[in-house]
């Protein structure tokens, strides 16, 4: 490798650790100046030898040329629904977890009565999608679209800050495919829809929205103005890296491979019990969040007694979402929606 191409892999490696402090750790371990004297280094280098620019660069972030259209991406391993679990509010107040207890006993009669261990997680309210990572590459980032396929969004994927553009840690997996939700932070929102106020454009109605419609811009440099997040939920494909026994295992991976994870918002126990009291505690914890999630999601965290359980139909039989009521006054009662 000549000296040109070594200070490139050198530049883009040491930037990318940079900004994994900075936006994944909130860390950072140079000032702004320094991270921007190497960026505007390696942006020069990468214009004056475009065949060295490597496809984990740091000048990706900003986001290239803008598309024409998204090409359509067939999900391998389809993203399934959810389904939900609701629980309506008595006139005292109190909640009626019915749903989640039968939840409870339809795991344990699928498993011939063995005690589940669960894990409940923030059900963030943003989009979905599907990140595919080969030799530790992001080589492409999918919506969920209707499940089956969704749009390519890879160039916008590349500039969400949280999302590694190459994995960290050793160990990488020749190929892996991580799936989670893209989600606009509260104050990030509210910041933007000033913005679209002073310019005289219409503001979003919510985060979701706002985060739905950043990433589905044509123009990779304004969905990199737009500050989104990740969260990872799942790992959907892997072939070689670290093998989880539990869905817990496969976050703490996730986090391993340099995602952001939900510190503190995570929680996994052996009742059903002490799930619904952790659930109550984030629902009193939901407005302080800086993001806004619409309920919890319950999942069975054993992935050997998940393949056991199966789905019905499109959902897994072993994960169900938890929403929280409805904030309007009337609280709408919804029927259970089991996806089919
Ligand atoms: C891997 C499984 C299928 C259990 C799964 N599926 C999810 N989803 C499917 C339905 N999705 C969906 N999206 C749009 C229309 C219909 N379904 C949206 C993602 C999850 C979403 C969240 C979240 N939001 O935070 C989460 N913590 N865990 C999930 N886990």
């Amino acid at each position: 490798m000549n000296d040109t191409a070594a200070k490139i892999r050198e530049l883009t490696d040491l930037l990318n650790r940079y900004g994994y402090e900075y936006y994944t750790l909130d860390a950072p371990s140079v000032p702004d100046a320094e991270y921007d004297r190497l960026f505007h280094e390696l942006e020069a280098l990468e214009a004056a030898h475009p065949a060295l620019k490597l496809p984990d660069s740091p000048t990706l972030r900003v986001g290239g040329a803008p598309l024409s259209a998204f090409a359509q991406v067939r999900h391998e391993v389809p993203m399934l629904s959810l389904s939900n679990a609701f629980s309506p509010q008595d006139e005292s107040g109190a909640f009626d977890h019915a749903e989640m207890t039968a939840f409870d006993e339809r795991v344990r009669g699928g498993l011939g009565g063995k005690p589940p261990q669960y894990v409940i997680e923030p059900k963030f309210d943003g989009l979905a999608v599907s990140l595919l990572y080969r030799d530790g590459v992001l080589v492409q980032a999918a919506t969920r679209g209707d499940g089956s396929s969704g749009e390519d969004v890879t160039q916008n994927i590349r500039t969400v800050s949280d999302i590694p553009l190459r994995l960290r840690g050793g160990d990488t997996p020749a190929l892996i495919e991580i799936r989670g939700e893209v989600l606009m932070f509260k104050a990030d929102f509210a910041a933007l829809n000033l913005r679209q106020e002073e310019n005289g454009r219409k503001p979003f109605a919510n985060p979701r929205n706002a985060a739905a419609g950043s990433l589905r811009q044509l123009d990779p440099r304004i969905t990199a103005q737009r500050k989104l997040h990740f969260f990872p939920y799942s790992i959907a494909r892997q072939e070689g890296g670290f093998s989880a026994g539990t869905h817990m295992q496969e976050l703490d991976y996730c986090g391993r491979l340099g995602f952001a994870l939900p510190e503190g918002n995570c929680g996994c126990f052996g009742s059903m019990a002490e799930i619904l009291a952790f659930y109550e505690q984030m629902r009193q914890k939901r407005p302080a969040l800086p993001y806004e999630i619409d309920g919890m999601v319950v999942k069975v965290n054993s992935l050997a007694q998940q393949h056991e359980l199966g789905f019905i139909s499109r959902a897994p039989r072993w994960a169900v979402a938890h929403k929280f009521p409805a904030e309007e006054a009337l609280t709408v009662v919804e029927a259970i929606d089991v996806q089919i």
